[in-house]
C-alpha cells in the first residue's frame, strides 16, 4: 500500500477550502504506485459529484513541481489526454498538505493495462508523437536527471552490490552509450516514464497519460524506446523467456511515424535508444533493490526484467 502520508478528514476539508470544488464527500487511499501518496477524492459541487486524485509528493520539492504540473495542464489544453491539475484559489496548482507539496488533479476514467493489445500499442505510438509535437510550444526547460551522467554516478554507487556479469555488462554498455552522439537528435519535452501503468484506457480509448514527474527535455527517440521496452515486451512466462512482440513494436512505431516522421539519424540511432532506455531502468531498479529508501518502496520492481531486455537489445 503506497500511502506514505496519512490524511484525516479534517486535513482534507481544510485543504479543499482553497479550491472551487465544493464539499468533501469521501476519500480513499490508492494502493498502486510506489513514489507518491495518492488518494481518490470525491466532492459535491452544485449537486454534482466531482472526482479528483490528490497527490502528496514524497520526494519532489516545492520548487521543482510547477514544471510538471504546468506540463500536465499544457498537454491537457493541447488535446493530449492528461489529468489537468486544479487551480487553487490562492496561487497556482501546488499547495502544502501535512508539510509536503500536494496537488489535486482531475480523475480520469478507465484503468491501467497489464497486457496491452496491438491497438493500444498503436494508440500510444500516435499519442506519444502528438505529445512530442505539442511540447515544442512549451517554454520551460528541465534537463533529464536520469540521463547518462546519472547512470554513471548511480552505477558507481551500486557497483559494490552487483555480481561480476552485471558489472561487466553495465560497464560495457556505459562505454558504448558514451560514444553515441545523442545531442544531435531531435529533442523536446518527453514523458520519460511512459510504462503501461502510466496510461489509463477505457477499452481501446486512451483516457489519459499520468505520472509526468520525470518529464524533461531529452531526445524524442529515447522516450519512444522507453515505451516500446515496456508496452511491447512479453514476460508472462518468467524473466528467462522475455521477448518482444514484433507486431506490437511495428504497430507502435508505425503509428508514431505516421504522426511524426523519424529522421534518418533517429532511424539509425534506434537500436542504441532501446539499449539506453533498458539501461536506465535496469539501473534505477537495481538502486531501489540494493539501496531502498527507508520505510518506502513497498513494491520493488524486478531489475532482472531490464537486465534481460538490455541483453536482448545488445545481442540484436
Ligand atoms: N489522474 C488520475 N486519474 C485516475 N486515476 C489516477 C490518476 N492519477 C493516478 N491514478 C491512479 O493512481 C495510481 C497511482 O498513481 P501513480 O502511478 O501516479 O503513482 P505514483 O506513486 O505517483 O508513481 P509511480 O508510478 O512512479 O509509482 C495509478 O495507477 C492510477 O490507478
Ligand atoms: N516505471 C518505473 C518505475 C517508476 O519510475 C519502473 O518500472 O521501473
Amino acid at each position: 500500500m503506497s500511502v506514505y502520508t496519512v490524511v484525516e478528514q479534517s486535513d482534507l476539508v481544510e485543504f479543499l477550502q482553497d479550491y472551487s470544488v465544493g464539499e468533501l464527500d469521501s476519500f480513499e487511499g490508492i494502493s498502486a504506485g510506489i513514489e507518491n501518496t495518492n488518494y481518490f477524492v470525491n466532492t459535491t459541487l452544485n449537486g454534482q459529484t466531482q472526482q479528483f486524485v490528490l497527490t502528496i509528493f514524497e520526494h519532489h520539492s516545492f520548487e521543482e513541481l510547477p514544471y510538471f504540473l504546468n506540463i500536465m495542464a499544457f498537454m491537457a489544453e493541447h488535446h493530449i489526454p492528461t489529468a489537468h491539475p486544479i487551480k487553487t484559489l490562492s496561487n497556482g496548482y501546488l499547495k502544502e498538505l501535512k508539510g509536503k507539496p500536494a496537488a489535486l488533479v482531475e480523475r480520469l476514467k478507465g484503468g491501467g493495462v497489464d497486457h496491452p493489445n496491438d491497438t493500444q500499442c498503436s494508440v500510444m505510438g500516435k499519442y506519444l508523437a502528438k505529445f512530442h509535437e505539442a511540447g515544442t510550444d512549451f517554454s520551460d526547460f528541465r534537463p533529464n536527471d536520469r540521463g547518462l551522467d546519472w547512470m554513471k554516478s548511480t552505477y558507481s554507487i551500486i557497483k559494490q552490490y552487483l555480481p561480476q556479469d552485471e558489472q561487466a555488462m553495465i560497464e560495457d554498455e556505459l562505454a558504448f552509450q558514451s560514444e553515441v552522439d545523442w545531442a544531435h537528435l531531435p529533442c523536446g519535452v518527453i514523458h520519460a516514464d511512459l510504462f503501461c501503468d502510466n496510461a489509463l484506457f477505457s477499452g481501446n480509448d486512451l483516457s489519459g497519460i499520468i505520472d509526468l514527474y520525470y518529464a524533461c527535455n531529452a531526445p524524442f527517440l529515447y522516450d519512444l524506446a522507453v515505451m516500446v521496452n515496456d508496452w511491447c515486451r512479453i514476460n508472462e512466462s518468467g524473466v528467462d523467456n522475455i521477448h518482444f512482440d514484433d507486431a506490437k513494436v511495428e504497430q507502435m512505431l508505425q503509428a508514431y511515424r505516421q504522426q511524426r516522421a523519424l529522421t534518418v539519424d533517429e532511424e539509425k540511432a534506434w537500436p542504441a535508444a532501446l539499449r539506453l532506455a533498458a539501461l536506465r531502468f535496469f539501473l534505477s531498479r537495481l538502486k531501489d533493490k540494493h539501496m531502498p529508501r527507508e520505510g518506502e518502496m513497498t513494491q520493488i520492481k524486478d531489475p532482472n526484467v531490464f537486465k534481460k531486455v538490455l541483453s536482448i537489445h545488445r545481442q540484436a
